[in-house]
């Protein structure tokens, strides 16, 4: 643990030392030489916000600009506010804030000034200007207030009222920011003091110099030592050695109260699936069970019920799915192929890529409740390597799934697996009823229409055309109702008529997301639903922001493939070149980005402001549901 002491009185760079010079620090605490304020008159109390400034050519005021309070959570209880000041060139300056006085209170813009040669970044902003508007300068600029790249990151990291602060909502990256930041100002310092080596020597005899010209004999009148205890640490946000992140995570997720009393209003076909299920829960011998229900048959709702219910024993339940969209209706929903770190190019006999140890490993071991919907849409050899991996976690090498109980739920009148120019046959191969686990799962079955409760034709319609019985005309082509068709006339007005009946016009209704997320129109190409997209967005009233990507080839001296041609492409999971967004626009998620805090593959949300590279998102389903997130244009798409 660092003490910090002052070691003269012009000198105030802050050293690592013990209680004394010969005993290592047995106890934590910041040390500071309390200087007469003539003599230092950088020191000040907290709440001044400081606007000292030294002009002359060889002083200068060294400002800690103020740390966010999400930065550092116990920042309100350090004690003291302290500013070093100096007449050379170090790059040591430490301000350190007053007890009960959180930074925010210490508001305001900053300006410091600088006449060195520190060799560091150097960026000017001036009093009351935004964050984004500061400006690099040359060394020989007579003007302008310098900061150092310390000061400089400080000041990107403050928050200040009314201005948002895009990269204090960086969650995990955020984190990652402050390391790269902090690696990035110690190498500029540390090469400033490798090739500063003359001066800096020099300097250490500065306060003795001091010292003697005062006519001192025993350097007392430097200061008092002062001891300042320093705050406890706050173990809030540290993990517990022995148990992994994703228990935490999942132990962590709060059972919503609304899906806690969903249990009550289970049908009769659900509630004899959510009472076998649970009673297998209870029993902990483990057992497969499928949920085979057509679309709107309640499937979700089940399992929504089941998690509810689990989580709130206090035991573990995994809520999984195959598509990102399934999985982010599902509390702490992650896609499977995530969760159960499933190797993309899957063959017959591969594993997952968890081991025993790690902690997926025994997250899946501690499960109470394992949930996989969809299960209909993945190749069966993802369920082998699942099966054969939890085999080997739970040492059980006999039992399916090492034992645990485990609920596939899906479809098959749905979409099946894809496998790509593959046959009819080469799809039911790879789909999970040819697997030889399909004869141990016991079949629960949902029947009843929960979605189309009152229009029992259009349920009757749906099945018929899932189990293959509607009619079809010699190329196998069903007849649709025209009931339930937007004609499409040759005036080229076919798709604004389609968008008008799915979409009302009104701007009232664009703005409210919830009417936005519950309307889609589907389309089978990319770029058909490019063109719907760009339609769609004219439609929206606002600000109006363009992001462009920036494509080029490796590899590729003779140009073969320039720029513009790529543009052109609209590839799956990428966003087109011109990606053109409005406020309140529906966006969705193409990566999983940080699955635990609701932003992966799938993720609905929508557009609320634009930032230079990021987009201001609001999460709008899921447990996530308000969250304000910021992906960048390449990682998202309008829905
Ligand atoms: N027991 C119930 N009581 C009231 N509403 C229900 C019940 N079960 C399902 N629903 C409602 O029916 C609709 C369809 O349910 P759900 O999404 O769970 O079906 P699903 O089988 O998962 O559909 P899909 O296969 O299309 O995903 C939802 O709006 C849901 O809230």
């Amino acid at each position: 643990m660092k003490t910090v002491s002052v070691s003269s009185k012009e000198d105030a760079s802050m050293t690592e030392t013990g209680n004394d010079d010969t005993e290592p620090l047995q106890q934590p605490e910041v040390m500071i030489y309390d200087i007469p304020s003539s003599m230092f008159p950088s020191i000040k109390e907290a709440d001044a916000t400081t606007e000292t400034t030294y002009n002359d050519n060889h002083s200068k005021v060294a400002l800690w600009p103020d740390i966010p309070s999400s930065m550092c959570s116990t920042i309100k209880e350090v004690n003291a506010r302290i500013q070093s000041f100096y007449n050379d060139d170090h790059d040591n300056d430490e301000v350190i804030c007053e007890k009960d006085k959180t930074i925010k209170e210490v508001d305001g813009p900053r300006q410091s000034i600088y006449n060195d040669d520190h060799g560091n970044d150097e960026v000017i902003f001036e009093e009351d200007t935004n964050e984004d508007e500061y400006m690099f300068f040359g060394e020989d600029s007579v003007s302008g207030l310098w900061v150092t790249m310390r000061e400089y990151y400080c000041y990107k990291f403050h928050t200040r009222p009314n201005i948002f602060n895009p990269i204090l909502h960086g969650g995990r990256l955020f984190q990652q920011f402050a390391v790269d930041t902090y690696i990035k100002i110690e190498s500029s310092r540390l090469d400033y003091m490798w090739h500063h080596q003359n001066k800096i020597r020099a300097d250490l005899y500065q306060g003795l110099l001091d010292s003697i010209q005062a006519g001192e004999q025993n350097g007392d009148a430097v200061g008092k030592r002062k001891s300042f205890p320093l705050p406890d640490i706050d173990k809030q946000h540290e993990t517990t050695d022995d148990i992994p992140r994703e228990i935490i995570e999942e132990t962590s997720i709060e059972v919503d109260p609304e899906d806690a009393s969903l249990h009550k209003n289970l049908n009769n076909e659900q509630r004899k699936a959510y009472d076998e299920i649970l009673a297998t829960v209870d029993r902990q011998r483990g057992g497969i069970f499928f949920v085979d229900g057509p679309g709107g048959t309640g499937k979700t709702f089940l399992y929504r019920a089941l998690l509810a219910t689990v989580r709130g024993q206090g035991k573990i339940a995994v809520a999984t799915a195959t598509s990102g969209v399934a999985a982010s209706i599902m509390p702490g929903g992650r896609t499977a192929h995530s969760r159960f770190k499933i190797p993309l190019k899957i063959d017959n006999g591969a594993i997952c890529r968890f081991t025993k140890q790690s902690g997926t490993g025994k997250l899946l071991q501690a499960a109470s409740l394992i949930i996989w919907d969809e299960a209909s849409m993945t190749k069966r050899q993802t369920v082998e390597a699942l099966d054969k991996s939890m085999r080997d976690i739970t040492d059980r090498p006999d039992l399916p799934f090492g034992g645990k109980t485990i609920v596939f739920g899906g479809d098959f009148r749905q979409v099946l697996p894809v496998v790509r120019k593959g046959t009819r046959a080469q799809i039911v191969d790879a789909s999970l009823r040819r697997s030889e686990l399909w004869n141990c799962m016991r079949q629960l079955k949902l029947v009843r229409n929960m979605r189309a409760q009152n229009d029992s034709w259009f349920a009757e319609y749906l099945l018929r055309i899932g189990n293959g019985t509607e009619e079809t005309n010699d190329d196998g082509e069903i007849l649709l109702p025209t009931s339930i068709c937007v004609p499409n006339k040759t005036d080229d007005n076919g798709l604004d008529r389609l968008i008008n009946s799915i979409y009302q016009t009104g701007n009232a209704s664009l703005k409210d997301p919830k009417y936005i997320i519950s309307r889609a129109i589907l389309s089978t190409r990319n770029d058909c639903v490019d063109k719907i997209n760009l339609k769609m967005i004219d439609r929206f009233q606002g600000e109006e922001m363009v992001y462009h990507s920036f494509d080029s080839v490796e590899d590729d001296p003779h140009n073969y493939y320039p720029p513009e041609f790529l543009n052109t492409l609209t590839p799956n999971g990428l966003p087109p070149h011109m990606l053109k967004l409005k406020i309140n626009c529906p966006i969705i998620l193409l990566r999983n980005i940080d699955p635990a805090n609701g932003l992966c593959n799938g993720t609905r949300l929508v557009v609320r402001g634009f930032q230079k590279n990021t987009i201001d998102a609001e999460i709008v389903v899921g447990q996530h549901s308000g969250m304000r997130v910021f992906p960048t244009s390449d990682t998202i798409m309008p829905l």
